[in-house]
């Protein structure tokens, strides 16, 4: 079918199109929440548990820089789980944990079924620092409740998750209810400098004790967004189901030395200032249309309006305008291309020494259609100076894309859980576009997920290792329900159609 519409896909943006694809798309059954319905379907927020998240948000268990973290807080941390769940750590015949390298936490919780195939549930105990501290409105450790906001490094990132789904285990554990299934928890320690002490050395022990595959493995990730992607309304529930890559790189121009009242026509600092402008003024290409992304504008098509939806589905005719759109935004942006991000710049020794050497770092998150090596050829073409020299201090290659479709068991535990939580959301597959400890375990499944239940509106994203990172009260006992929901799920052999969680959820 051939025909013109005149569309608007957002308020300032007007397009005459062609359409050549119909939009079946738009013909798709709205997808199902699924839930049993019994009294213990729901773990209320009480006072009890509110507040012990805020102790748990009270230690400083900060992880500044590999090998430099507050290793004291990090263990008092762990000693305060430990005392604070009981069933998990005590009375529970079903558990066995241990400490592992003396800071991170593993977890063994028997099915009583042992034909299914165990999962395992991932997050970190580390934060990152604080900075801005005259800029937050309630103290970044003291776990204070502003405005039914909790506040606090680690709200999001990522101690709601190690509480959430300790507070869904102690629950389960305490009302005597029996998982079918397996499974595993892993709470590493140095997440935040990607080190190799914390969930590198959880997988190392996970290997010797002879686990070889699981069913799927959940790890933090992308959230519940709300009011972000620009022309969808209502929640939209992004299930990361593969991860950017990752390439770190040192920029160094070295020149000799000399005094500055006879400076030559371009010093160190000025070649490298060059070499950096031309990386940011010259963005890598949006790989819109490639990959993961098409399947989930594709997913989003529930929420859209019939002229979104025309576009969605003919994605390879306005892969420029809506590239277009979703650069504007860096939260978006990050979804459609390798992005760069220039952290660290150093030079000068003296005010009057001409410098011998300029150096920065280059952090790129790479776009799952791209490669490393794609990433740092298009880099030395854009800086086009030998005089610049590019290493390559770190990288890794972007992760598999993990099954997302109805029959990938893991991913519909994910969906259904997110629907009796959130009932009105829409569940999509994306593109992680930080990254997490689930490199470690890449070798035991395909089927791997970065997903937080954490509902975000606009301003929350740049929350995110930022200033006054918080998490709404209700939005925490989201948070424990959305575990137990899928600890609960993980037991259905197949998923059927039921109701939301809790009416007042
Ligand atoms: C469906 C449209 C999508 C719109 C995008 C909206 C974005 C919403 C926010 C999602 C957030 C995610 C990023 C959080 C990352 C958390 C994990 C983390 O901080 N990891 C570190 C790991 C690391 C890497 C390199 C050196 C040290 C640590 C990270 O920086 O990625
Ligand atoms: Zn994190
Ligand atoms: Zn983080």
């Amino acid at each position: 079918m051939l025909r013109m519409v005149r569309l608007t896909l957002t308020e300032d943006v007007e397009a005459v199109v062609l359409i050549v694809r119909t939009v079946h798309l738009s013909q798709r059954p709205a997808q199902t929440s699924q839930c049993r319905q019994t009294d213990s379907d729901f773990i209320p927020l009480n006072e009890e548990r509110l507040q012990r998240f805020q102790k748990a948000l009270g230690f400083e268990s900060v992880s500044r820089d590999s090998g430099d973290s507050n290793t004291d807080e990090i263990f008092k941390f762990g000693e305060f789980i430990i005392a604070s769940f009981p069933h998990i750590h005590r009375h529970s015949p079903l558990v066995t944990w241990e400490r592992v390298n003396n800071l991170s936490l593993l977890y063994h919780i028997q099915g009583n079924d042992p034909s299914l195939k165990p999962y395992l549930l991932m997050a970190h105990i580390d934060v990152v620092p604080v900075t801005n501290l005259d800029q937050w409105d309630a103290p970044p450790f003291s776990g204070e409740v502003k405005d039914g906001f909790i506040y606090g490094r680690g709200t999001i990132d990522d101690k709601n998750n190690v509480m959430g789904i300790l507070e869904a285990t102690e629950f389960m554990l305490s009302s005597n209810i029996k998982p079918k299934r397996s499974f595993y928890i892993s709470f590493g320690h140095d997440e935040e400098t990607r080190g190799n002490a914390g969930a590198s050395q959880v997988a190392n022990l996970l290997r010797q004790k002879g686990v070889k595959e699981v069913e799927f493995i959940v790890d933090e990730g992308m959230t519940v967004l709300e009011g972000i992607i620009d022309g969808v309304a209502g929640p939209v529930a992004s299930v990361g189901v593969t991860e950017k890559g990752i390439v770190l790189l040192n920029l160094s121009v070295e020149l000799p030395p000399g005094h500055s009242s006879m400076p030559p026509r371009e010093t160190a600092i000025g070649i490298l200032a060059r070499a950096v402008l031309r990386l940011e003024e010259n963005p890598h290409p949006s790989m819109l249309g490639a990959g993961v992304e098409t399947d989930m504008f594709e997913s989003l098509v529930p929420k859209m309006s019939y002229l979104q939806r025309v576009v969605i589905s003919n994605i390879w005719l306005f892969r420029y305008p809506l590239s277009w759109l979703l650069s504007r935004k860096p939260s978006t942006n990050a979804v459609i291309r390798t992005v760069t991000a220039v952290t660290i710049f150093n030079s000068g020794v003296k005010f009057n020494m001409i410098p011998p050497l300029a150096e920065a770092k280059v952090n790129h998150r790479v776009h799952p259609s791209q490669t490393i090596q794609e990433v740092v050829d298009y880099d030395r073409a854009v800086i086009n100076d030998p005089r610049v020299k590019i290493e390559v201090v770190y990288s890794m290659e972007p992760h598999p894309v993990a099954g997302h479709g109805e029959s990938d068991f893991g991913y519909q535990v994910l969906r259904t859980s997110v629907r009796q939580i959130w009932p009105e959301a829409v569940v999509v597959p994306a593109i992680m576009v930080g990254n997490t400890d689930t490199f470690n375990f890449l070798n035991f499944s395909t089927n791997v997920y970065r997903f937080s239940p954490t509902h975000m509106f606009p301003g929350d994203p740049e929350r995110f290792h930022g200033i006054n990172e918080r998490m709404s009260v209700k939005n925490y006992e989201q948070v424990i329900n959305f575990f137990y929901h899928l600890i609960r799920n993980a037991d259905q052999a197949g998923l059927s159609p039921v109701h939301s969680a809790h009416p007042d959820l």
